[in-house]
């Protein structure tokens, strides 16, 4: 069952629509650029979305690349997920940067340059202890389950 939460939005640009999930069942509303911007090889821009929100206690937005932009140019997002609080009332921004290595990018105003993910989050009430319980990880990580490949793949 889709959960829904309701977001009042503002429109700081009244010439952009409203972000909006391109297809039923996707997780993110596609950000429009309000402005346009040229992005070099490895530059990287603060680009307006014309849209400022606030979301229920309890609830964050992250705003989050898009993967066509990603494989098709390297266009992606620097703070990936960007994290807009609950309290944030200013307008949304996409921090956006090109990693190809040789061609530009331009962002044109109107594009939709990310998507924003609207997601339920716990607030930690941190209880400082002297050691933790056990675990079956334990401190292990970083590729510590294996190597990247499949079955018969050496580890
Ligand atoms: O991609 C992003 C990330 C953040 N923000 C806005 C909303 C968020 O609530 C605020 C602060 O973001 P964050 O906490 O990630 O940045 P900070 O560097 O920790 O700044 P601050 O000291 O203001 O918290 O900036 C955006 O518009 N887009
Ligand atoms: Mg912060």
């Amino acid at each position: 069952m889709t959960q829904h939460v309701r977001v009042q939005v503002r429109r700081l640009d009244p010439e952009l629509p409203l972000p909006a999930y391109a297809r039923p069942g996707d997780a993110g509303l596609d950000l429009f650029a309000r402005e346009g911007a040229v992005l070099a090889p490895g530059e990287r821009a603060l680009l307006p979305t014309g849209i400022a929100i606030a979301l229920p206690d309890g609830h964050a937005a992250f705003v989050h690349p898009r993967s066509g932009l990603a494989t098709r140019h390297g266009v992606t997002t620097v703070n990936g997920p960007g994290t807009v609080d609950a309290g944030y009332r200013g307008e949304i921004k996409v921090n956006l940067i090109n990693t190809d290595p040789t061609e530009t990018f331009t962002v044109s105003r109107g594009d939709r340059i990310a998507q924003l993910v609207v997601q339920q989050v716990a607030l930690a009430q941190l209880d400082e202890v002297d050691s933790l319980p056990d675990s079956v990880r334990g401190d292990t990580g970083h590729g510590a389950s294996g190597g990247f490949g499949g079955v018969g793949a050496t580890p």
